[in-house]
C-alpha cells in the first residue's frame, strides 16, 4: 500500500504561488469569518501563516458568530469591488440564518478563491474557466501528482456537497472517468464504493470508509476532516482497515489538507495576475 501524502506537493505548490505572486502585484486574500468554530478559525490561521511564508497579503475580516448575514453580504460585496483585493473567501460553518450559497454569490467570481459563488459551480459543471473549490482541486492535485490513471476508469464520490462532491465529479468527469456520487441516502453503500478504482470519501463522518467499502487495490483519498475528542483530525477513511486493502490511501493529517491550503494561495496568485 502507498501512503499519498500532500506535504511535498503542498510545499511545490507554494513555490508556485510564491513566483506567480512575483509576477504581478502583491496578491491579496481576504477571508471573511463568521463563527468561533476552532477547526475553522485553525484553518484560517494556517491560511495567515502560508501566505506570508510566500509573500502574499491575506486580511482576516472577522465579523464574529453573530454577524447578521446582510452585514456578511456587503463585506463580501465591499470587497469584490475593492481593486487593491485580488481573492475573497468566505468561510463556513456561518451563523444560522445564514447561508454560504447564497451569499456567495456576492463574491466576484473573477476573486472567487474557492469557488464559492454558484456561478463558478455552473462554469466548471460548463466545462469554462473558473477557480473550483480548493479542496476538490487538491483531490484532482494529488492523483495527479502521483500519476493516477482517470481516463475510462470507475470513479465514486462519496460526499455531494457543493464546496467538495458536486464540483469534484465535475473535475473527474472532465478527466474522462467514469463518474458515481454516492450520499447518505444511498443504498447499501459498499456495494457501490467497492466498484471503484478511484474512491474519494468526503462525507464528513469519521470512519465511514472501512475495508469492506474498498476494492483490493483501489486508490483511495480522503477528504475527511472530523475533530477528535483529543484536539486532534481524522478522516472519513478508517486507515488502518483500508491500509490492508486499497493500492494506497491518503493520509489524516497530512494528505488533502495542505494542498487545500496551498492551492487556495495559487489560486489567489493567479487572480492578482488575471488580465
Ligand atoms: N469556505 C470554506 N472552505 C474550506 O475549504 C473550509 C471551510 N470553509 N471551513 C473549514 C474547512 C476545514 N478545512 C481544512 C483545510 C485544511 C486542513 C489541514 O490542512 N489540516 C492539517 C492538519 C491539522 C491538524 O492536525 O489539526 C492536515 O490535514 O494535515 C484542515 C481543514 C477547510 N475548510
Amino acid at each position: 500500500m502507498r501512503t499519498l501524502t500532500g506535504k511535498e506537493l503542498a510545499a511545490a505548490i507554494r513555490a508556485q504561488a510564491q513566483a506567480e505572486a512575483a509576477a504581478g502585484p502583491q496578491p491579496r486574500l481576504a477571508v471573511v469569518v463568521a463563527t468561533d468554530d476552532e477547526a475553522s478559525l485553525w484553518y484560517v490561521r494556517s491560511i495567515a501563516k502560508a501566505a506570508a511564508g510566500v509573500d502574499l497579503l491575506c486580511d482576516v475580516v472577522d465579523l464574529g458568530p453573530g454577524a447578521r448575514p446582510e452585514q456578511i453580504g456587503e463585506t463580501l460585496t465591499r470587497l469584490s469591488g475593492d481593486p487593491g483585493v485580488h481573492g475573497v473567501m468566505l468561510q463556513t460553518p456561518l451563523p444560522p440564518g445564514a447561508s454560504a450559497q447564497q451569499l456567495a454569490g456576492a463574491i466576484d467570481p473573477r476573486k472567487d478563491v474557492d469557488g464559492a459563488n454558484p456561478l463558478s459551480l455552473g462554469r466548471l459543471a460548463a466545462g469554462l474557466p473558473a477557480f473550483p473549490p480548493a479542496t476538490a482541486a487538491a483531490v484532482m492535485a494529488l492523483l495527479d501528482h502521483y500519476q493516477v490513471e482517470l481516463e475510462g476508469r470507475r470513479a465514486v464520490v462519496v460526499g455531494r456537497s457543493t464546496v467538495v462532491g458536486k464540483p469534484l465529479a465535475h473535475l473527474l468527469l472532465d478527466r474522462h472517468a467514469t463518474v458515481t456520487v454516492c450520499h447518505s441516502r444511498t443504498r447499501d453503500l459498499a456495494s457501490v464504493t467497492s466498484t471503484a478504482e478511484v474512491l474519494v470519501a468526503a462525507a464528513g463522518r469519521a470512519g465511514l470508509i472501512g475495508a469492506g467499502h474498498v476494492a483490493p487495490g483501489a486508490v483511495v483519498i480522503d477528504v475527511g476532516t472530523n475533530p477528535t475528542d483529543d484536539g486532534g483530525l481524522t478522516g472519513d477513511v478508517d486507515f488502518d482497515a483500508v491500509a490492508g486493502v486499497a493500492g494506497a490511501l491518503t493520509p489524516v493529517p497530512g494528505g488533502v489538507g495542505p494542498v487545500t491550503t496551498a492551492l487556495l494561495l495559487r489560486h489567489t496568485a493567479r487572480a492578482a495576475n488575471l488580465p
